[in-house]
Formats: structure tokens, C-alpha cells, sequence
């Protein structure tokens, strides 16, 4: 694909001068894995220019440019599977991009088609817990817009904690609740480069209704919506899972799900004016009681992610397909 340069970004805020010129490309570890110590509540970041050297990067390896970008969640990595002509880039081969190290992350993009559709998808994420600051987390995103994504899927591994969710059901993301934000713990956090976003995005809509309407439609239409249900996700930290009163309290405030991601991939989205839908796979039951001698394990998020990978890609294909006939009709 031809370079992008600055003034290619497809939005009009693109053009708008940068309010501040940003500080000088931080890392926050030595190698730019973001391997260091970063806790997040420093306003390092890559430039601009940095992020858009790895989009160009990307852009001279693919032949067609992708629309719709997919974050694949914890033992959700062969959502990527259903790409057809894939070409894989390996994380580790991409300049200044960070490294997976979570099991059940590949840590590869793979670009392609799904039922013709151009997509681009992560197989792994990056995780606050890794050691990663969250802006780092997010870099994809930003990278996935000045490619030319229009629409973010960010699908993830969630504890269910909506009584009556099972495991194996699928939620999709009506809304979030950043915790990590009320600490003050915000991919944005630090200056803001307007031709992103703005400094101050709201949230209020943060997850399409459109979309939203759709995905309850196929739902229907693949006889799954049994098990897809609707609600509000939540983010912590991590990695440890959570404790019972912890969960009361998450339970008490209005969360259905937990998990320790895509919150803040959310947010970056949706301050560079990406549509975002957002789903997770309920992996297993939040332990509320100490009667309960249940134990959440990583190994069982990643066996009911197997077991629901044939449900999981159909569900993204026809996604795929419905909100790329939603935003050519825009
Ligand atoms: O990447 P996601 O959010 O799908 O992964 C969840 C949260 C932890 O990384 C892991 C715990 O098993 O699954
Ligand atoms: N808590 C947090 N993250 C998770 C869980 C959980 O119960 N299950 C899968 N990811």
C-alpha cells in the first residue's frame, strides 16, 4: 500500500493542528517493548509520527487496506482463523511495537479479508498486568485508525457476574465502567494530541447502538440468542483475579462482567472517532460467596474459549459483514 502521511488521517479534527507539540518519544523501557516499569500515570507516549511510521510500516506489507480492525480476546485467537488471504505480522517484527506474553496471545496481526470484507486483526492484546502502561495497551488502536479503520471488535475473556449469566454465554458490551480510570489511571492521560481526539471525548456512546441492534439480529438469525445476552463490563488491573467482596462490590454498582482489558482500548477508540462493538465470552462464574470453593484459573478462561470458537466465529463474520454494509450506507 502507498504511505500515509500526517494529513491523511480520515477526519476532519486530523487536520487540526496538534495544540501542544508532544514531548519527545518516551518508551518507558530501554528496547520499546514497554517491557519497563511504566505505571501508566506518565504522560510518555509515542508521537504521532512514531505511530505513524508503524502504520506505514504495516501499509507496505498489505495490498488491500483493512476497514474493520478485531481485538481477539483471551483464547480467542482463532477468530483470526476465519481470515481469508491472510498475511501475519509477527509483533515482534513490527518497529516499536510492544510484545504479547500471555498464554492464549499469539502476538501477531493478520490482515485479510472475512466474507470479503477488508479486516485487520490482533491475536493478542496487551494487558495493563504484563507491565505495560495503558497507552502502550492502546497503541494498536491508534495504529488500526491511521491505517483506515472505521470499526473496532474488541472481544475479551470475562467473568460473569450477572447471576444469571452462564459460562459459555456471550455479552455484548452495552456499556463499561473504567475503574481504573476513577484512580486516574487513563490511556489518554497526558497531553493530548488533537489530531487524534479531543481533550475531553464523552463516553455517553461509547458502544454503537446500531451495532448493538444488529448483533442482537444475528443473534436471532444463528439461533444463539439463548446465549447472547447484553450488559455492562468492567476492567481492573489484574492479573490476580478478584476477591469475593470486591465482586459484591462490582455486583453492587451495575457490572455483569469482568475482566482486566479493553476498557481502555474502548476509550482510545473512541476518542479518535472509531465505531466500537465490543463482546465478551463469559469464562466463568465470579465467585460472590466463601461457601463457594470454586477458584477462577486462566486455564479454564482459555478452555471455554475453545469450546465456543465455532459459535464465536460465525457471530464475528457476520458482524464483520453487517457493520461494513452499515457504514458504506452512512
Ligand atoms: O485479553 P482478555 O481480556 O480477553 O483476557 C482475560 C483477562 C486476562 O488477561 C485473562 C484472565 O484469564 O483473560
Ligand atoms: N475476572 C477478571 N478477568 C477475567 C475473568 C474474571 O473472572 N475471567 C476472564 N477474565
Amino acid at each position: 500500500m502507498a504511505p500515509i502521511n500526517a494529513n491523511d488521517i480520515n477526519d476532519a479534527k486530523a487536520f487540526m493542528p496538534a495544540k501542544k507539540v508532544l514531548p519527545e518519544v518516551e518508551t518507558d523501557g530501554a528496547n520499546g517493548n514497554g517491557n519497563g516499569n511504566g505505571n501508566g500515570n506518565s504522560p510518555k507516549g509515542y508521537s504521532y509520527e512514531t505511530l505513524l511510521e508503524i502504520a506505514n510500516f504495516l501499509l507496505s506489507r498489505i495490498s488491500v487496506k483493512p476497514h474493520i480492525g478485531i481485538i481477539c480476546g483471551s483464547g480467542m485467537g482463532s477468530l483470526a482463523e476465519t481470515i481469508q488471504e491472510p498475511v501475519s505480522i509477527l509483533y515482534e517484527d513490527i518497529p516499536n511495537f510492544p510484545v504479547s506474553t500471555v498464554e492464549g496471545h499469539h502476538g501477531q496481526l493478520v490482515f485479510g479479508k472475512i466474507n470479503d470484507i477488508p479486516v485487520m486483526a490482533m491475536q493478542g492484546r496487551f494487558h495493563y498486568y504484563e507491565g505495560y502502561p495503558l497507552w502502550k495497551c492502546c497503541l494498536p488502536v491508534r495504529v488500526m485508525k491511521l491505517i483506515g479503520i472505521k470499526t473496532l471488535i474488541a472481544t475479551n475473556a470475562a467473568g460473569g457476574l450477572n447471576p444469571s449469566y452462564k459460562i459459555g454465554d456471550i455479552m455484548i458490551v452495552k456499556d463499561h465502567i473504567n475503574m481504573m480510570g476513577f484512580a486516574g489511571n487513563n490511556p489518554l492521560h497526558g497531553p493530548n494530541d488533537e489530531r487524534f481526539g479531543p481533550r475531553f471525548p464523552p463516553m455517553s456512546k461509547a458502544y454503537n447502538y446500531e451495532y448493538r441492534k444488529v448483533a442482537r439480529e444475528i443473534a436471532k438469525e444463528l439461533n444463539i440468542d439463548n446465549i447472547v445476552r447484553e450488559g455492562v463490563y468492567t476492567c481492573l488491573g489484574g492479573p490476580n483475579f478478584e476477591t469475593v467482596a470486591e465482586l459484591n462490590m462490582l455486583k453492587m454498582v451495575g457490572v455483569d462482567a469482568v475482566g482486566m482489558s479493553t476498557v481502555h482500548e474502548v476509550i482510545t477508540a473512541r476518542h479518535c472517532d472509531l465505531n466500537v462493538f465490543a463482546l465478551s465470552l463469559i469464562t466463568n462464574e465470579c465467585v460472590t460467596s466463601y461457601d463457594n470453593n470454586d477458584e477462577a484459573n486462566h486455564e479454564e478462561v482459555l478452555d471455554v474459549g475453545r469450546m465456543r470458537q465455532d459459535i464465536l466465529r460465525k457471530f464475528v463474520s457476520k458482524l464483520v459483514e453487517r457493520f461494513a454494509q452499515i457504514e458504506t450506507n452512512h
